[in-house]
This record gives structure tokens, sequence and C-alpha cells, in this order.
């Protein structure tokens, strides 16, 4: 089957979310940004040119914490922790319509939302030692 990644960018305590741009499939979902693996390419590969694709944004992958089907099941998705490694973001318009720094209660509240982001949000999220830790501002300590 194939893969698709998704990248759980963290910057001082809040997740980087994007809204899908119309015209696209799953067009105004909320969800944090992902993208497809192209052929031969590895998942920290795809997720490094997707971010930088989609949001001009340079990211360090750091560890897949969860994977689940995609709704329809044609994908897998790969969820990946990954570092920011710029300080501004470019979304590009064709992809990206809207995008935001998030808690996961803020998350909750976003309309609409797939299963597996609202999943991730109340249940993976939480138990991953990285977001624990996220009292000293957790950016910080994924950067190290
Ligand atoms: N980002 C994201 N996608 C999800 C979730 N759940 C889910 O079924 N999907 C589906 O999984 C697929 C993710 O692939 P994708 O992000 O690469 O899709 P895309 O159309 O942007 O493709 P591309 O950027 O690779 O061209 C989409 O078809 C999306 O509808 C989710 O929680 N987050």
């Amino acid at each position: 089957m194939k893969t698709a990644v998704v990248a759980v960018i963290v910057r001082a305590g809040k997740v980087l979310v994007v809204q899908r741009a119309a015209g696209i499939p799953a067009a105004g979902y909320w969800t944090p940004p992902s993208g497809k693996l192209n052929a031969k390419e590895t998942e920290p590969q795809a997720l490094v040119r997707e971010m930088q694709e989609e949001l001009a944004l340079a990211v360090r992958p750091l560890r897949c914490v969860w994977q689940c089907p995609a709704e329809g099941a044609a994908y897998r998705l790969h969820w990946w922790l990954a570092a920011p490694m710029s300080s501004t973001l470019d979304p590009a318009p064709a992809e990206i319509a809207a995008v935001r720094w998030v808690r996961p209660a803020q998350f909750a509240r976003l309309q609409p939302t797939f299963t597996a982001g609202r999943h991730f949000f109340e249940t993976i999220l939480p138990g991953l030692p990285e977001w624990r830790g996220h009292r000293a501002p957790l950016g910080s300590t994924l950067e190290q």
C-alpha cells in the first residue's frame, strides 16, 4: 500500500496545522501538513520535500510516532515528529488555504477535521515523551 507522511511540527507547545485549499481532495479540512512519497524516496526525504513545496519550511525529521490508514484506505499515513529549522512560512496557495499553530484543545474546535487527526491530537500526541516535556517549550526541546 502507498504511503503518505504527515508532519507533526511543534513550536512552543503548539502544532502546525493547515487548511487544505479549494480544488484539492478533502478541501477545507484542517490537518497537520502531509504528502505522498515519490518513487524511491524515503519517508524523511518526502517530509523535507513536501514541507519545502507546501510551506517553504525547512524541517528536520525526528521519528515516526504513529501509523494509520487514510480514510478510504488507499494510503497509509505515517505521522512524523519534525523540528522546524526556519522561522517563517510561505504557504503554497494551490494547496493550502490557511495555517495555524494550535494546542490540542484548539484543534478539537476546528472543522472539518479527519478522524485520524482528532485521534492523533486526543490520544497519540499527549502520550509522546517529547510532548509531555513541553512545559519547557517543546520547540526548543525538539531543536536541540
Ligand atoms: N493530512 C492528512 N490526510 C489525511 C488524514 N486522514 C486521511 O484520510 N487523509 C487522507 O490521506 C491523504 C494524504 O495524502 P496527501 O496529503 O499526500 O494528499 P495530497 O492530495 O495533498 O497529495 P500530494 O501533496 O502528495 O500531492 C489524502 O487523501 C487525505 O484525504 C489526516 O488526518 N491528515
